[in-house]
């Protein structure tokens, strides 16, 4: 039998070589470190047919004595470890690339990339120390877990009901449905709504990680809407704007809630992922344009009808209208559009940035 040389490619990170010798079906293996040269003799199936295969290399900087090896049926890999984690500029001692030494492409990463690999296995681990210390830590953790799960079934079921109704309606009736939506969907709204508040309490108790300013905005904003706007003005009860509100409040929560009960059981669909963090950019305008007509459309009728108006000293006149508090709310709205669309921003970039680490 010939002696001969196999394919070998390599690969590095901070801490480690990987070899990968291409030779199928490998006996007699024999791994062994000389000083520091690694030493490979082996039978098997290489690029000379069936053979002995050996080879032998030299390690640019001091590697660890213990060699993990694994053969398979393929190749056999081999993984040596760095005495000191650093970057090698090449793999061996003597400068010229031994002829059958080739990088592992499948393998291969460059310096700036295993750094980014290494930080986010850091971050990992990090992460998982805190997971299990706050699971140890926190004897609550399930009843608290089970309180979201609940808040956020019966939201989604609440929501649902009023998004389906809404649908069946527009289909059977057509643009006639737009007008008696409260009608048909103002209790379940009513009641979603003040559930809502909760959602504010939430991160005050720290059982999320939502900003309290985020969800005070969003929960203020649409409860002036609902109550204040359709809930005390008759008037505004038939009119379309309620519809398109409802309807674009819907739309969202129907995928929201559900995205949070999963994420109360640890798990994660990632449809259901892109689609909470992705339907917001068209909804959000929307919806708020949607309540900002309404907010127009009630001016005259609050001006009429003096309702919630505030009394004025006499030389003054005889009393503020509640328009003029509406019109700057309508101001605070498009203030309060901004700061919630870029928090959602944000929120949308921190999750798929740690998720394109925990892929890579
Ligand atoms: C000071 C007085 C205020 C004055 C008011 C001024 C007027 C303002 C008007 C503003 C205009 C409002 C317009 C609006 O009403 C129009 C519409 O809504 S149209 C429809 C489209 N809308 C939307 O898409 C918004 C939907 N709402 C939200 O997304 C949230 O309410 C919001 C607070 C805006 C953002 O959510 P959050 O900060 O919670 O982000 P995340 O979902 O990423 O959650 C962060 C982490 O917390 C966990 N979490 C949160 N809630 C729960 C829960 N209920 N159960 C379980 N877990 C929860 C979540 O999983 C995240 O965890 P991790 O970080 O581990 O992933």
């Amino acid at each position: 039998m010939q002696i001969l040389t196999p394919h070998v490619y390599w690969a590095q990170r901070h801490g480690e070589i990987f070899l990968r010798v291409e030779l199928s079906d490998a006996k007699n293996l024999n791994i062994w470190l000389q000083e520091n040269t690694l030493q490979f003799s082996a039978q098997g199936h290489g690029a000379k047919g069936d053979n002995e295969y050996m080879f032998s290399l030299e390690f640019l900087e001091p590697v660890r004595p213990e060699i993990n090896h694994k053969s398979t049926q393929r190749q056999v890999d081999i993984k040596v470890k760095k005495q000191v984690e650093r970057w090698w500029d090449r793999l061996t001692l003597q400068e010229k690339k031994p002829v059958f030494l080739a990088p592992d492409f499948d393998r291969w990463l460059d310096e700036s990339d295993a750094e980014m690999e290494l930080q986010a296995k850091e971050e990992e681990k990090i992460n998982r120390i805190n997971v299990e210390s706050r699971v140890r830590k926190d004897p609550y953790l399930g009843l608290k877990k089970g309180y979201l799960f609940m808040y956020n079934l019966v939201q989604f079921l609440g929501f649902s009901w009023i998004f389906v109704n809404m649908t069946v309606r527009l289909f059977i009736l057509g643009q006639d449905s737009f007008y008696d939506t409260f009608h048909t969907t103002a209790d379940m709204m009513y009641f979603c709504q003040m559930m809502a508040v909760l959602e504010v309490i939430n991160p005050l108790l720290g059982l999320v990680r939502t900003g309290f300013f985020p969800a005070l905005i969003q929960v203020t904003g649409r409860n002036v809407i609902l109550f204040v706007i359709f809930g005390s003005l008759e008037e505004m009860q038939n009119q379309p704007a309620v519809f398109f509100v409802f309807y674009l409040w819907s739309s969202i929560e129907i995928f929201r809630y559900p995205f949070y009960m999963l994420a109360c059981i640890g798990t994660e669909w990632k449809l259901l992922t892109w689609l909470r963090y992705s339907l917001w950019i068209p909804l959000y305008p929307l919806g708020t344009i949607s309540e900002a007509v309404a907010v127009i459309q009630s001016l005259p009728i609050f001006d009429e009808t003096r309702r919630f108006s505030l009394p004025l000293p006499a030389a003054l006149g005889q009393s503020l209208s509640f328009s003029y508090i509406l019109q700057i709310y309508l101001v605070l709205m498009f203030l309060g559009l901004f700061i919630n669309f870029r928090h959602l921003y944000k929120q949308r970039r921190r999750r798929y940035r740690s998720r394109k680490r925990k892929v890579q």
